[in-house]
């Protein structure tokens, strides 16, 4: 068997019912795992593609916070059997300079990439240590987990938290062995970054500084999705695995 292969594995996804969640989606399931996406509505094209491939899709359909991580888990648990990996893939971006930045865009950027992602990471660290079993956790960080970005104030502090707590969560959770590590995808063509790309300004800044030449895609992440959910990355904990086009190394 490869060394890559997740086949009988159970991958939770969160937001994988387009963009970076769905490359991530459908790259697990050919590598052989089935999929639970956790979506605030249906996900037909994410099934499509995932049953085509012969792998089981189940589409939760709920709002996902913090305070449904038990009841999300339990369903995901109970429609497949188990999770063995789950993938904090969710997240939101508010935009406006940081002195006109309102309560209301802190907190529903902060909910939604930071607090649902600990508290969904906590449920299936239980169901995992419950079972005895292995576990692979993956956070969707952000070149703004290592820079500072702009006029994005709650987005920035949420990715950069993401990664402490990505470090946090696997020095806790190693001995079980459950793995959290993160992606730090660099500036892809998601609805994320629909605004960026509409300026031409920031777009131009952009473009140039990336050394590939070209924005991400969600089959670009395919690769590292993989690999730290398989056997093969048994030994990577607390790590933040960057697809970024070279970005951080300009
Ligand atoms: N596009 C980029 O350049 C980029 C770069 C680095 C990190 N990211 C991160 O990648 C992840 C996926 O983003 P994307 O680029 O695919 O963008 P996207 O907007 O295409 O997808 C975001 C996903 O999150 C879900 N979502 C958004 N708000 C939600 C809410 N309140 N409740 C539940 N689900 C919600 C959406 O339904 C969707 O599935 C995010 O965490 C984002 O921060 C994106
Ligand atoms: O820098 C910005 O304004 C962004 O939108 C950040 C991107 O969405 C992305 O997270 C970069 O990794």
């Amino acid at each position: 068997m490869s060394r890559f292969s997740l086949d009988g594995r159970v991958a939770m996804v969160t937001g994988c019912n387009k963009g970076l969640g769905q490359g991530i989606a459908v790259a697990l399931a050919e590598a052989g795992a089935d999929v639970v996406g956790v979506n605030r509505r249906a996900a037909d094209e994410t099934r499509g593609r995932i049953e085509s491939l012969g792998r089981r899709y189940v589409n939760l359909e709920v709002r996902l916070g913090h305070d449904r991580a038990e009841e999300i888990v339990a369903q995901g648990v109970e429609s497949l059997g188990r999770i063995d990996t789950l993938v904090n893939n969710a997240g939101t971006i508010r935009r406006a300079p940081a002195l006109e930045f309102t309560e209301a865009d802190w907190d529903e950027v902060m909910e939604l990439n930071l607090k649902a992602a600990f508290f969904l990471s906590q449920q299936v660290a239980r169901h995992l240590m419950e079972r005895k079993a292995p576990g692979r956790i993956v956070n969707i960080a952000s070149m703004l987990s290592f820079q500072g970005g702009i006029r994005v104030p709650s987005y920035t502090a949420s990715k950069s938290g993401i990664l402490g707590l990505t470090r946090l969560l696997a020095n806790e959770w190693a001995a079980h062995g459950i793995t959290v590590n993160a992606i730090a995808p660099g500036y892809m063509a998601t609805d994320n970054t629909q605004a960026l790309r509409e300026d031409e300004t920031r777009s131009a800044e952009i473009l140039g500084r990336i050394p590939a030449g070209r924005w991400g895609t969600p089959d670009d992440l395919a690769g590292a999705a993989i690999f730290l959910c398989s056997d093969a990355a048994g030994y990577v904990n607390g790590h933040a695995l960057a697809v970024d086009g070279g970005w951080l190394a300009r």
